[in-house]
């Protein structure tokens, strides 16, 4: 991993974990609502429940108090009564009932609940705009209405479940024009949304850490695996130089003797098996001692770097291989006939002609030239591969006394 990638794989996993925060954040604060209106509605549920137990009792008597004074829009005969030992009762309908509990749990928890009608008697029961909303939807068909308003201000999670007329509820409502299963106006119940803030905060925080945390591991397991892979690399590298040390020439660059040898017995002994020919080309630089007296060593090595770089263009097939044999010496193997070879050594020899390196003191041409000697064999048990390379040697010599700048073939 270069120093980019990871970086680039830091950031993509830094951007996953910051997405991950960012989509259990909103999640979290749909639950919360989602908690908010469902404890609402169990609210409602409770209400509608007493209020039940209440309506089945036909209301609850309870002594008159100051604060249990009797109900003035409660439409009873026998609202007020006295007891044989002369105490004074008041009946408590439902809709009082949930008027004091609303004011006990308010004081209590905070959590509002209220009674409300589009046609209150008391006005009391009067809605607010809210209120007015979900009343509104209640007519048309709706049983509950939720939503997040704010009362004063306070924002709160708000429930407004319908009430519907019951049977028992005609002993007080016996207007003419109710009738059992109408809907008569709605209880809502109204959570401070700050209640939830906490639960959330609480939460935030956890999230804040752990993905904190998450973040950091993630980001030292990258920094292990760079730092693993820059030590492997520079391991890798050592060893590629120590190779290379060991069977690259380096002036040239082209392979050297010791791996040019070890090479040709590998090719010798597969061409053996195989039957099929092997070829090879000795190279020597024409007039090179003449070359190096007159334009000196360090203008000699340009040359040969520049013949090497030349000749290493015409070699990209894996069983073909050009190395430095030694001094102004190359030596090609290839896995081919004599008639590619030649054709092979030709083009060779063109191609550092065509080079146009001046080469004053040459007695055949005004630029650096090469003889090569080309020679094939196809391998037997009973031939050595050193007898190829005596045998490309000897053409090279013939190359080199037929007048230099040419390809001789062995003939043996
Ligand atoms: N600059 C330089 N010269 C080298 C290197 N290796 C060998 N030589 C020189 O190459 C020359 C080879 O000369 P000779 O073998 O006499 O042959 P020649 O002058 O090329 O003549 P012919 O081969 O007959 O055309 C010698 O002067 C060596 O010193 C090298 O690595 N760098």
């Amino acid at each position: 991993m270069k120093a980019t990638g990871f970086l680039l794989f830091s950031i993509l996993w830094l951007m996953l974990v910051g997405l991950s925060f960012y989509y259990q954040v909103e999640d979290d604060k749909k639950y919360g609502q989602k908690i908010a209106y469902k404890q609402a509605e169990m609210f409602f549920q409770h209400i509608v429940l007493m209020r039940q137990w209440n309506a089945d009792h036909g209301g609850v008597y309870v002594p008159v108090t100051e604060q249990n004074q009797p109900n003035p829009y409660l439409n009873a005969t026998t609202r007020d009564v006295t007891t044989r030992e002369g105490q004074t009762l008041t009946l408590i309908d439902p809709a009082l009932m949930t008027r004091q509990l609303a004011k006990m749990e308010e004081s209590r928890s905070h959590i509002r609940f209220h009674i409300a009608s589009l046609t209150p008697m008391d006005p009391e029961n009067k809605a607010d705009a809210w209120e007015e909303k979900a009343l509104q939807a209640f007519t048309q068909g709706w049983k509950s209405y939720e939503g997040l308003t704010d009362i004063g201000n306070q924002r709160y999670f708000r429930y407004m479940g319908a009430l519907v007329l019951e049977p028992t509820c005609l002993k007080c409502h016996n207007e003419p024009d109710y009738k059992v299963g109408d809907v008569v106006g709605g209880i809502s119940v109204s959570i401070p949304s700050a209640s939830i803030d906490d639960f959330l905060s609480v939460r935030l925080a956890w999230l804040k850490q752990s993905h904190l945390l998450i973040a950091a591991i993630g980001l030292m397991a990258l920094l292990i695996a760079y730092w693993a892979q820059e030590r492997l690399n520079k391991r890798l590298t050592k060893a590629r130089s120590h190779l290379q040390l060991a069977y690259l020439d380096s002036l040239t660059l082209l392979p050297n003797r010791r791996y040019y040898d070890a090479f040709v017995r590998r090719e010798w002994k597969r061409a053996t098996r195989h039957h099929y020919p092997l070829s090879m080309i000795m190279i020597d630089i024409d007039f090179f001692k003449a070359y190096n007296d007159n334009l000196g060593h360090v203008e000699g090595d340009q040359c040969l770097r520049q013949v090497a770089r030349t000749l290493r263009r015409y070699f990209r097939r894996s069983g073909d291989l050009i190395a430095r044999y030694g001094g102004e010496e190359f030596c090609v193997v290839a896995a081919c006939d004599s008639l590619q070879i030649m054709q092979l050594a030709e083009i060779l020899r063109m191609a550092v002609e065509s080079m146009k390196l001046p080469h004053p003191e040459s007695k055949i041409s005004q630029y650096v030239t090469i003889s090569l000697g080309v020679a094939t064999l196809i391998p037997r048990e009973n031939i050595e591969f050193g007898d190829l390379l005596l045998h490309a040697d000897r053409a090279l010599y013939d190359a080199k006394h037929s007048g230099r700048n040419r390809v001789e073939k062995y003939r043996g």
